[in-house]
């Protein structure tokens, strides 16, 4: 594989490795079929290199790194291996069932590292990377070396050991940010001088792997592909060790929708992302943070009413990429308590209601007080609020307030106010419990002979702070009126279901007032 120009745009290979630096995360192992899963959809979205496991690690590793290899369409698949004889070998083991295998070895080449990891002096290491990367290159033809904790390692000794790699036949130079240290401008000039000093660097390809723990991954993956890298390695979500490894979704959207900025190309299809986000978030046990780019739940969801203005306007306005092209359907406007009155109207028309100005102004505004109190607000939550508001609509007689003590001690007591053609009305009842209690300050204010025939209470979502649909059915004279109230207390939509109840049988009655209401 050799880097190549696509018109004006380089390309840049793209070497996932959830299923091995991913993995590496506490508490994130994947079994067999859910690692062939992930990379089968790695294969297909075009990503050019898989890095399926490390097989010196365990049996389990082995047979993972190896079946993925057999099952391997058009992605190079490799494996993990230290410095080691044993590892190398027990790699090209693995990898040999690929049709493009490689192995990808490793060594620390930091003074930290080469102290206290290694206990290995400066030239011990350089024999090593002579001896390893010969040894894997007899095996297989595409060979990766790595120099652990590269980014703090000192630049003339990095040199030597990038030189010694490629002297012996390594085909991609890695140079990894491996404890997350790095900043961009750095990183950038890291490859830049070493391309520039190595004899022979044009002789390999040279790649960026970026850690996360100052939240840089990304940034530095970019800067160093500035600095003429043109491998990018990464995992979807970010998995890996610690804070995680470079996003892939954020690479490849960062290329293409920067492309102005970012002249290069990638072969991944961005389709694929969501799904591929999901398999891993699914297999790992690791959810995607809501606000995580491309992939998060919120990275295509608007609440505020501003936002979401600009969005029915034009989608310009508050996105930059389109949701489909990740593999998201749409955009979605989320109504809740920063909404406004354009998205409202806009849910209700996708739900079917056109109101009349007024109504939609009262809707609104009770929209606004349950947004308040409810954390999520659901299309059943804005139906039954508009059902409401319909059927009070025109009413003379309504609730204006209601203060209900209940508890233990009983009687239980409700004090209400209610409007009656503009004037406001206020009694004090008590009752056998209370909704009885509401419903006897009812008749405190408009005495009437109507009888309670139903009484029904439903939950119009889930959740403890779900809406209260109830539904009361009154009769009187023969004739029988059932009222609906919703509200997150029951008590305020029992309430306002009596009194529609009573409404509705009063206009039957053809009086329009409820305070003519006989019994029959
Ligand atoms: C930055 C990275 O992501 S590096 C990859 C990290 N990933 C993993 O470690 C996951 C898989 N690892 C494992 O299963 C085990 O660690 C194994 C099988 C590789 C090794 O297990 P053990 O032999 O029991 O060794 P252990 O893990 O305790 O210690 C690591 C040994 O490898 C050595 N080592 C570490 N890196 C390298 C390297 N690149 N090349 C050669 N030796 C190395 C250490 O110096 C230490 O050797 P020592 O025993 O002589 O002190
Ligand atoms: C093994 C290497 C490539 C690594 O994961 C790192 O240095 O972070
Ligand atoms: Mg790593």
């Amino acid at each position: 594989m050799t880097a190549s120009q696509t018109a004006d745009k380089d390309q840049v290979f793209i070497f996932d490795t959830t299923l091995r630096d991913g993995e590496q995360s506490p508490g994130a192992s994947m079994t067999l079929d859910e690692k062939l899963q992930i990379a089968d959809i790695l294969d297909e979205m075009g990503v050019d290199i898989i890095e399926a496991g490390f097989p010196i690690a365990s049996n389990g590793d082995f047979e993972a790194v190896s079946e993925i290899a057999k099952q391997a369409k058009t992605s190079v698949i490799a494996g993990l291996a230290r410095a080691i004889h044993a590892d190398i070998d027990r790699c090209a083991e693995a990898v040999k069932h690929a049709e493009k295998g490689r192995i990808h070895t490793f060594v620390s080449t930091s003074p930290i590292h080469l102290q206290f990891q290694m206990n290995k002096t400066e030239e011990q290491v350089l024999d090593i990377i002579t001896d390893t990367v010969t040894r894997a290159r007899n095996l297989i033809g595409d060979v990766e070396w790595s120099a652990m904790d590269a980014t703090r390692t000192p630049i003339d000794y990095l040199c030597r050991c990038v030189e010694a790699a490629i002297k012996c036949g390594a085909t991609t130079i890695n140079l990894p940010d491996t404890v997350g240290y790095a900043t961009p401008d750095e990183y950038k000039k890291m490859f830049a001088d070493i391309i520039e000093r190595v004899p022979n660097s044009d002789k390999a390809i040279f790649s960026v792997h970026c850690h996360d723990d100052l939240g840089l991954a990304v940034a530095n993956s970019l800067a160093g592909v500035a600095g003429g890298a043109r491998q990018i390695e990464c995992t979807i979500n970010g998995l890996g060790e610690r804070a995680g490894n470079a996003a892939l979704e954020a690479i490849v959207m960062a290329i293409r929708t920067r492309s102005d900025a970012l002249p290069y190309a990638s072969n991944v299809d961005p389709k694929f992302l969501t799904r591929a986000s999901k398999l891993v978030a699914g297999a790992s046990g690791f959810a995607v943070q809501h606000n995580k780019a491309i992939v998060g739940k919120n990275a295509f969801a608007h609440e505020s009413g501003i936002h979401q203005d600009g969005m029915l306007k034009n989608a310009e306005t508050y996105e930059i990429m389109r949701p489909e092209d990740v593999g998201v359907k749409a955009t979605s406007l989320v109504m809740g308590k920063h909404s406004g009155r354009h998205a409202f109207k806009d849910k209700l028309k996708e739900l079917g209601y056109e109101l009349g100005d007024n109504a939609l102004q009262d809707a609104f505004r009770r929209f606004k007080d349950l947004a308040d109190r409810k954390k999520h607000v659901y299309d059943e939550d804005i139906e039954a609020l508009v059902e409401d508001e319909i059927s009070i609509a025109g009413e003379n007689t309504k609730v204006i307030a209601l203060t209900v003590i209940a508890g233990t001690g009983g009687p239980q007591k409700a004090i209400l106010t209610m409007d009656i053609d503009g004037r406001h009305e206020t009694r004090e009842a008590t009752g056998d419990g209370p909704v009885d209690a509401t419903f006897n300050a009812i008749k405190a204010i408009v005495p009437h002979e109507a009888t309670l025939q139903l009484y029904q209470v439903h939950a119009v979502t889930e959740g403890t702070d779900a809406q209260a649909e109830v539904s009361v059915r009154l009769e009187a004279d023969g004739r029988i009126a059932t009222g609906k109230g919703a509200d997150t207390d029951t008590l305020v939509a029992s309430a306002r279901a009596y009194v529609s109840a009573m409404n509705k049988l009063a206009m039957r009655q053809q009086t329009g007032n409820p305070g003519a209401l006989k019994a029959s």
